[in-house]
């Protein structure tokens, strides 16, 4: 099964330029991918996309028609997109590679945090082994609360999607990544980096130290978070470390199959399950209603009356009434004591008015006994019917 990944990262964390050297360096190794862009804002793709999302949207004319500013017509474009994207998972299907490239805005949140989001990745998760690559821009995240700000969003995302994650520091032909990976492995380190921190330790700054205490115990939190992560360091421009990425991408496509299929297997289960429960529940009101007691002592579904059952009950009466004469609700088992005659006339045997009236009376209450829903005036009308008024 080809693994998709999705490239995520905060604005200018250089994702485009990551897909890019991606792609190069796979075909290099001769397994060309299959390449997404996702982002509808972008002015220029500097890679060969397979699927575009700029050639079936048009992103400016989404803000003009819909008269959205440039976030909001991201996700409308990308809501847009969703919609079709049981087509693009039909035409991925039938392609023959390794890897789906997906490339997102660099609006984190109108992918991550918006329904169309969860959908294209819910998609491309139920069809392929999924793994979300968050890309960091180093340099950027040399300060300590730069750093947490970055893993705070990374940890969300990883709770939000439910899919395994690689954590790229990027660019490190500017900085190298190795302080980064040393706060993800050593508390000390990273307390040491906050103790020293001016920005942050500053009396007259208008943290007053607070800042340092809440990013300090936010990295405690985050502890059991970095456990579950594969950490690469890689620099877009140069190349450098996208042998360890496609390692990492294998690791976590095996641990894909091993733990977050059965996983979403169990929430799709669940979820199921959740609807069917919902559903009994509603059927008990439904039948509380009808005043059916006890759905568990009926033996088959036969034994609900509802208004249809009572209808064509009132059809085979009304064609037995014809067909034999009319009929005598005096039993509990329909008896005609109105028989032909030789010549196929219908020969009464007791009093005409008397009849009609019981018909009435007892076809009211034969009604209203097998059904509460049946309105009276609908007896009133059949025992009419019958008696040609
Ligand atoms: N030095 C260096 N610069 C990089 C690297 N990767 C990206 N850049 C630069 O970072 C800037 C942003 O890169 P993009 O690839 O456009 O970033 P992006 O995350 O796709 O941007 P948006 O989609 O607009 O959010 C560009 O000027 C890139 O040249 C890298 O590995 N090293």
């Amino acid at each position: 099964m080809p693994a998709t990944i999705i490239c995520i990262g905060m604005a200018g964390s250089g994702k485009t330029t990551f897909v890019q050297r991606l792609n190069s360096h796979l075909h290099q190794k001769k397994l060309p991918p299959y390449i997404i862009n996702l982002d509808p804002a972008v002015l220029k793709v500097p890679f060969g996309c397979n699927i575009d999302i700029r050639d079936s949207i048009n992103y400016k004319k989404v803000m003009e028609n819909y008269n959205l500013g440039p976030n909001g017509a991201i996700v409308t474009s990308l809501n847009l997109f969703s919609t079709k994207i049981d087509q693009v998972l039909n035409i991925i299907k039938k392609r023959d590679f390794t890897n789906c490239i997906v490339d997102t805005p660099g609006q984190i949140e109108c992918f991550v945090w918006s329904a169309s989001g969860s959908i294209i990745t819910e998609a491309f998760a139920t069809e392929f082994p999924t793994v979300i690559a968050y890309i960091i821009d180093t340099p950027r995240s040399s300060n300590p609360s730069t750093f947490m700000s970055n893993m705070l969003y990374a940890c969300s995302i990883l709770y939000k999607t439910k899919l395994p994650m690689i954590v790229v520091f990027n660019k490190t032909d500017i900085r190298d990544a190795k302080f980064a990976k040393d706060w993800m492995t050593d508390f000390e380190s990273f307390q040491d980096s906050l103790k020293n921190n001016t920005e942050l330790n500053d009396e007259t700054s208008n943290g007053s130290g607070y800042m340092a205490s809440l990013i300090n115990s936010m990295s405690l939190m985050l502890e059991e978070f970095y456990s579950t992560l594969d950490v690469v360091s890689c620099s877009a421009f140069t190349g450098e470390g996208f042998d360890d990425f496609l390692n990492a991408v294998d690791n976590k496509v095996d641990e894909y199959n091993e733990f977050y299929q059965k996983e979403r297997d169990r929430i799709i289960l669940e979820k199921k399950e959740k609807e069917k429960k919902e559903k009994d529940k509603q059927l008990t009101h439904l039948m509380k209603d009808l005043g059916i007691k006890d759905k568990n002592n009926l033996q088959n579904k036969d034994d609900i009356d509802v208004l249809s059952d009572i209808e064509d009950e009132i059809e085979r009466d009304e064609k037995a009434g014809y067909e034999h004469g009319l009929i005598d609700l005096e039993s509990s088992e329909r008896e005609y004591t109105f028989q032909e005659d030789r010549n196929g006339e219908i020969k009464d045997d007791s009093n005409a008015s008397d009849v009609a009236k019981n018909i009435q009376d007892r076809y009211q209450q034969a009604f209203e006994s097998t059904a509460k829903v049946a309105s009276s005036s609908v007896a009133e009308d059949i025992a009419k019917y019958i008696k040609g008024e």
